[in-house]
């Protein structure tokens, strides 16, 4: 049984599910064009109700503190920034979720983002479940921008160090992971051998 009173145990917890559920070793295109030798697939973890519980905090923690809201790209922010929103309220914080549509709605609001808008100006973090190059998160920022919102700070499941950073650094944004993929690949090798 997890041990409560130890946030380092729910991070192992977590990464043994990554490594297990998530990470795997073969040959992948990229949403960016690239191909690898590694993917992770966080959604068997963030769609279970026991890994978005663990999850869930675990992002949480690195919300920054004036965020209002957490947003993120469908479809893989989708359940963090749900699960996020919720673990906040359990916190007695009020955070709203908003989702960005990968292209506006092309009927009835017409709308990019969905959610409980925030007045502009408020500062919202954007969640993600995994970075390569970044892209997909700097496009969700790009449409919370536009909306009028401060985005500062991206906060990612997986950072696969491949140049994510940087550009987000270009974009005047932080990126703030929970694991390297060579964390999640090195605790899925010990795990097989
Ligand atoms: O940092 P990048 O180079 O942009 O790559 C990472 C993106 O790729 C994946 O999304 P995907 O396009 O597979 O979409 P999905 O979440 O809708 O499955 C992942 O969820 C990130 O959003
Ligand atoms: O770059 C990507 O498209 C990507 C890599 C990865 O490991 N996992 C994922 O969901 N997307």
């Amino acid at each position: 049984m997890t041990d409560r009173s130890d946030p380092s145990m729910d991070r192992d917890v977590l990464l043994d599910r990554l490594a297990r559920e998530a990470y795997r070793f073969g040959h992948f295109t990229l949403a960016s064009g690239r191909s690898s030798d590694h993917y992770v697939n966080c959604k068997p973890v963030a769609l279970s109700g026991t890994g978005l519980a663990l999850l869930s905090p675990a992002m949480l923690a690195l919300v920054e503190a004036d965020a209002v809201a957490v947003g993120g790209l469908t479809l893989g922010a989708d359940p963090l920034v749900s699960g996020v929103a919720m673990a906040a309220a359990h916190q007695g914080r009020a955070l709203d979720a908003l989702i960005v549509r990968k292209q506006a709605k092309g009927h009835g609001t017409g709308a990019w983002l969905e959610g409980p808008l925030p007045q502009p100006g408020a500062r919202v973090t954007v969640l993600e479940d995994v970075v390569t190059t970044g892209g997909s998160s700097i496009k969700a920022v790009q449409q919370l921008r536009e909306a009028g919102y401060t985005v500062k700070r991206v906060v990612t499941i997986v950072d696969r160090e491949e140049g994510g950073s940087a550009a987000m650094a270009a974009a005047d944004l932080e990126l703030v992971s929970l694991f390297k993929l060579s964390d999640v690949a090195t605790r899925a090798q010990e795990l097989s051998a």
